[in-house]
């Protein structure tokens, strides 16, 4: 297995509180496969990548626990991280703006990232920045070499962002909402970026997400996060047409139409996330779950296999494991499977 996380916990403390934003999270990728993290603001996607990436800053934050396994090695204990981190797997944000240097050509930054992590001649660097940049489809890409970062379109700059992260020949990366600030039709370019470089690179993709559109287009298998927790994960195919979870019928209910605007944050599902800060006595879906009785709101439910390689923490489908009690929210099905459809996942 190429990354296995296991148990991870992270915590940020204030002198007032504690807030655990990522809580006993446990899931693996493989080579070349694409998962996809997926859930709304706040439920600890991006703190996940960012303590695989060893960027959770102390003392503030901190992991608590678990353990993240890296082609073998563990990340958390490895002596001398920056070996991997920023060069077997690389992390791609939202906004490439805040990670160039406006102030460095790009063909500069490239080249540097690349001499840093490997040996190779300035000459081989150029050589290999050119192939990275085409790949990624920047036109005319060895003068683009001398231009700037504003000098470049957001979805241009997104690109070389990609490009930048595969400068190291990474075996994962990790992409924490690259699409998100973009339009619609700039999102599908970016999209089939990574498509291409999955296909010539085979490189894995650990996808962090809001859209459950690029998940359905991308992903193999996906990871549903909500109040710090996996709440439910299973193959794309699977989760789509029976999810287990009502949060995730929430998020598949709450598929903003193909005409709509994505670029929006999820919020599918009234009522807000619980504060992290606070222990919580039951399901932490609880108060916002048109389902929940007694038992939701005292214990909570384990994560628990409900058929092969398909998990979810939920008393009801412990009970019902066929999740026909979930059945008959309005328009769910037709409005999952429009989703599959747009990505040309099911006919
Ligand atoms: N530096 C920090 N200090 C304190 N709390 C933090 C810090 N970074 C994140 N958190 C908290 O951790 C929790 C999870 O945040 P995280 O950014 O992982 O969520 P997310 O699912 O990625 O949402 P978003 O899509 O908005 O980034 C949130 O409650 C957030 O307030």
């Amino acid at each position: 297995m190429l990354l296995e996380v296991e148990n991870l916990s992270t915590e940020f403390r204030t002198r007032s509180r504690t807030v655990r934003a990522v809580d006993d999270v446990s899931f693996t990728v493989a080579e070349g496969e694409t998962v996809a993290v997926v859930g709304e603001s706040g439920s600890g996607k991006s703190v996940t990548a960012l303590s695989i990436m060893g960027l959770v800053q102390a003392p503030a934050g901190r992991v608590t626990g678990g353990s993240i396994r890296f082609e073998g090695e563990d990340l958390l204990s490895v002596k001398d991280p920056r070996r991997i981190r920023g060069s077997r797997v690389a992390m791609v944000f939202q906004d490439p703006m805040s990670s160039l240097n406006p102030v460095l050509t790009i063909g500069r930054q490239l080249t540097e990232a690349m001499r840093a992590h490997r040996s190779l001649s300035r000459e081989e660097a150029r050589t290999r920045a050119v192939e990275l940049l085409q790949l990624v489809g920047i036109p005319d890409a060895a003068t683009r070499l001398r231009s700037y970062p504003h000098q470049f379109s957001g979805g241009m700059r997104q690109r070389v962002m990609i490009a930048m992260g595969l400068s190291c020949d990474p075996a994962l990366i990790l992409a924490d909402e690259i699409t998100t600030a973009l339009d619609v039709t700039i999102q599908a370019q970016i999209l089939e970026v990574l498509d291409r470089v999955r296909t010539e690179l085979g490189t894995a993709v650990l996808l962090i997400t809001h859209d459950l559109g690029v998940v359905a287009r991308m992903a193999e298998r996906v990871t549903v996060m909500y109040g710090g927790q996996i709440v439910e994960t299973a193959t794309t195919a699977d989760l789509f047409a029976a999810p287990r979870m009502p949060y995730t019928w929430g998020l598949l209910a709450s598929v903003p139409r193909l005409d709509s605007d994505r670029s929006q944050p999820l919020v599918p599902i009234e009522g807000t996330p619980p504060d992290l800060s606070q222990p919580q006595p039951g399901c932490r879906f609880a108060a916002r779950c048109a389902f929940a009785r007694e038992i939701c709101r005292t214990r909570p439910p384990a994560l628990e296999v409900v058929r092969p390689g398909h998990l979810a923490r939920c008393w009801g489908t412990q009970e019902h494991p066929d999740g026909g009690w979930l059945r008959g929210v309005d328009g769910t099905d037709r409005e999952a499977l429009a989703v599959l459809a747009d990505a040309g996942k099911v006919a």
